[in-house]
């Protein structure tokens, strides 16, 4: 099982998100529409949801570096609902590289400006030996 089967990107997840990333220099961009099936609370998004898109767009951003890495932290601050209806645009960046750890901060805002979520991730860099023992195949 590949990067298909990603639950944010993959194009096979029966059950995914199918976000597209687009890349813009060091910075990653992909929009999102909120739909009933992503809600916890009636008519907001699920922060899980939230979570999840602003993980993912974290972790291209290392990726389009032709790093493969994990998060191992990522902070939120959840600012406003997202509600049904909604398309809300994600965008993340690298504010800090090492050999080993990679910052990213990432933002979700809304079509009318409004910012939605932001976050902090540290993106822990995996060797190959690592990716192996993960089981993580080498990125397309
Ligand atoms: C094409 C479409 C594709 C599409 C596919 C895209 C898929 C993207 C998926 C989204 C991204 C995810 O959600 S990834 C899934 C969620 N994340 C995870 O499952 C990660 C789980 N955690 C782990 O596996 C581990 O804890 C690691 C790998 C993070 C660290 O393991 P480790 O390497 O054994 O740890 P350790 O030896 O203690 O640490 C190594 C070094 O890193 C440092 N370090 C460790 N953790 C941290 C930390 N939180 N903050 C700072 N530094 C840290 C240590 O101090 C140490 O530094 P020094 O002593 O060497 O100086």
């Amino acid at each position: 099982m590949g990067y298909d089967y990603c639950f944010v990107c993959g194009d096979k997840n029966p059950h995914g998100l199918h976000i597209k990333f687009q890349q813009d220099g060091d910075s990653v961009w992909a929009e999102f529409h909120c739909e009933e099936r992503h809600i916890g609370w009636p008519n907001v998004q699920h922060g899980g949801i939230t979570s999840s898109i602003l993980d993912e767009a974290s972790a291209y951003v290392p990726l389009n570096m032709g790093l493969v890495t994990v998060t191992a932290e990522l902070n939120i601050s959840f600012k406003s609902p997202i509600r049904v209806g909604e398309t809300v645009r994600v965008e993340a960046h690298p504010t800090k590289t090492t050999k080993r750890l990679l910052l990213v901060e990432a933002s979700l805002v809304s079509d009318k400006g409004e910012v939605k979520a932001t976050s902090k991730a540290k993106m822990l860099v995996l060797s190959k030996e690592k990716q192996e023992q993960m089981g993580i195949e080498a990125a397309q």
